[in-house]
């Protein structure tokens, strides 16, 4: 039966929701926010998680309870962000967002309630539903279909035939009637094998508003009611990170998105795009770093070679590290000189991963001449690349390049290299994109001697040498600047022993969807250029300052 008629119509305009009116600022600033909250949350997580082996190596449901508790401690703290409950979008949070874990999404505001699948507010003495976590998938019209199952009809106060029951359930039916916009959360399959990463094997991804169109009750094998809704997305959103499937893609990840599975390529989505090269590197990277155009342009980016580790002039000297002598694979690091050396924080847990990427700008890794693996967990950045990664023409800033794999934040990503050269010798007095400078230690100073090497790090200032990609580089040459970039550079010593030549290592800044563009911050002292002139920036970041130093 349906109890509400769809007028077969799409949505063009999207509905006021909290964020008009607001300032560009107010968005980035509150963007900064939810992303502290989050990156609090996962250390929080992680480190409950830990310390829960330990106390209870038993107990197998260790992940909720370290989840749960994290959250309440956080609560407690006041570090939720967005407490309200609204319809409409959500401050600081886009489309395209992923989360790794159900409570993240209340932690941020985007749904309230904790694994009950319809959030709702109470408006006018009814409910209306805010949002919903959706599983199932879409029918051959495009439609997101949403199932939920009614009474048992062994229930005394069985209801009365197509009477909806259940508040969320009578959420849904009224945002229907009063056509107001509900936030849609697609609940992702996948695994932590690099590709969607949860440690409860699936992710939840913001996809945007959506109308409800329709309902239909109808009545289940064991008797019981079901309903389906049908929701259709508010047109004029940006497209979600699943653009790439609507173009043939068949990555691995993708075949995991359950909810899209059937669904119809969009006409708002991206337009057709050519693979022009298989891959840039030739076969050298473990992943191939492939060109795409649009069907209408066969440009190429200009020619340079390929190469997977910097090339130092013969003059430096590159005094040898210390190293260690571990047998363990490094996982005590209270015994490995290197860990050691980057202080009391941890750099990376057992997922190869920096764990708080904001930390520490000096990162010792094991390296050539430590005894250890080369698969011990102190190696995070030196393997090369470890997604897919796309180069593709922007629409203002030239090449840029974006990840075909989702990236979970504090991944490594991919390193800068390119010819070293000192500043004398190098071509960045000519018109040279592919420059990029490199910090100088500041050696210890008597008045200094209570700082740690790490804050002695901190204040350094700019070096004699710089890293010319021009004519050798890898995939790290074509990463564009944005104002809010969602890459962080990190120096990173594990061959050698001058920290005026660290490398210069990109790593996820947050969780970064597939299909998302690359980009670090070339104006922060440790970004790419030095400030002698500037060109206008493209980025399009809400927090954009409009300029870009060259
Ligand atoms: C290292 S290259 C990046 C790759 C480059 N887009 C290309 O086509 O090869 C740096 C150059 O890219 C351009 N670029 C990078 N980010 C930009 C931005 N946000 N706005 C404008 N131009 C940008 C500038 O021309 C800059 O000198």
């Amino acid at each position: 039966m349906d109890a509400s008629k769809s007028s077969g119509k799409r949505h063009e305009v999207c509905f006021p929701t909290p964020l008009s009116g607001k300032e560009p600022r107010e968005v980035s600033a509150k963007r900064m926010k939810v992303n502290r909250a989050l990156m609090t949350f996962r250390n929080l997580f992680h480190k409950l998680v830990h310390q829960f082996k330990v106390n209870e190596p038993e107990n197998s449901d260790l992940n909720r309870k370290a989840m749960v508790e994290a959250a309440v401690i956080m609560k407690t703290k006041n570090q939720w962000e967005n407490t309200q409950r609204c319809v409409g979008g959500i401050l600081g949070i886009e489309i395209g967002d992923v989360f790794q874990h159900w409570v993240e999404l209340n932690i941020v505001g985007l749904h309230r309630i904790f694994w009950t699948r319809i959030d709702y507010k109470i408006m006018s003495k009814r409910p209306l539903a805010t949002s919903i976590v959706v599983a199932d998938g879409y029918d051959n019209n495009g439609s997101l279909v949403y199932v939920l199952h009614g009474r048992n009809p062994t229930a005394r106060r069985n209801p009365v035939r197509g009477q909806i029951t259940g508040k969320g359930n009578l959420a849904l039916q009224n945002s229907m009637q009063a056509k107001s916009p509900v936030r849609v959360i697609l609940r992702v399959d996948g695994n932590s094998d690099g590709a969607v990463v949860s440690s409860n094997s699936c992710s939840f991804v913001y996809d945007g508003l959506y109308l409800v169109d329709s309902v239909t009750i109808e009545r289940g094998r064991d008797g019981r009611l079901v309903y389906k809704f049908s929701l259709s997305r508010i047109l004029g959103q940006p497209p979600t990170f699943l653009a790439l499937k609507d173009h043939g893609e068949s990555s691995k990840q993708h075949a995991r998105l359950t909810p899209r599975k059937r669904r119809k390529p969009r006409a708002c989505a991206v337009r057709k795009e050519i693979v022009r090269v298989n891959d840039l590197s030739n076969g050298e990277e473990k992943f191939t770093v492939r060109v795409v155009t649009s069907n209408d342009c066969d440009q190429l980016p200009t020619s340079f070679e390929y190469i997977l580790n910097n090339i130092y002039s013969k003059k430096f000297e590159q005094a040898t590290l210390c190293a260690c002598d571990c047998s363990d694979g490094c996982v005590n690091k209270e015994t490995c000189v290197c860990f050691m050396k980057n202080g009391v924080k941890m750099q990376n847990d057992s997922k190869k991963r920096v764990v708080s990427p904001k930390e520490s700008s000096l990162i010792y890794e094991c390296g050539p001449s430590c005894k250890c693996s080369s698969s011990c967990i102190n190696r995070v950045s030196q393997h090369g690349i470890r997604f897919q990664l796309e180069i593709f023409l922007t629409e203002l800033k030239g090449w840029g390049v974006r990840t075909r794999s989702f990236i979970p934040s504090g991944s490594f990503v991919c390193e800068y290299i390119g010819e070293v050269t000192h500043h004398k010798e190098a071509a960045w007095k000519l018109d040279n994109e592919y420059i990029f400078h490199m910090g100088m230690f500041m050696m210890k100073l008597p008045f200094l001697v209570f700082w740690t090497e790490q804050l002695q790090y901190s204040f350094a200032g700019v070096g004699k040498f710089s890293i010319n990609a021009s004519k050798r580089g890898n995939v790290g040459r074509f990463i564009n600047h944005s104002c809010s970039p969602n890459l962080l550079v990190k120096d990173v010593m594990y061959d050698h022993n001058d920290k005026n030549l660290p490398h210069k290592m990109l790593f996820a800044a947050r969780d970064i969807p597939p299909g998302r563009e690359l980009s670090y911050d070339y104006n922060s002292f440790n970004g790419k250029f030095i400030k002698f002139k500037f060109n206008t920036c493209y980025c399009g970041s809400p927090a954009c300052n409009g300029k870009i130093y060259i």
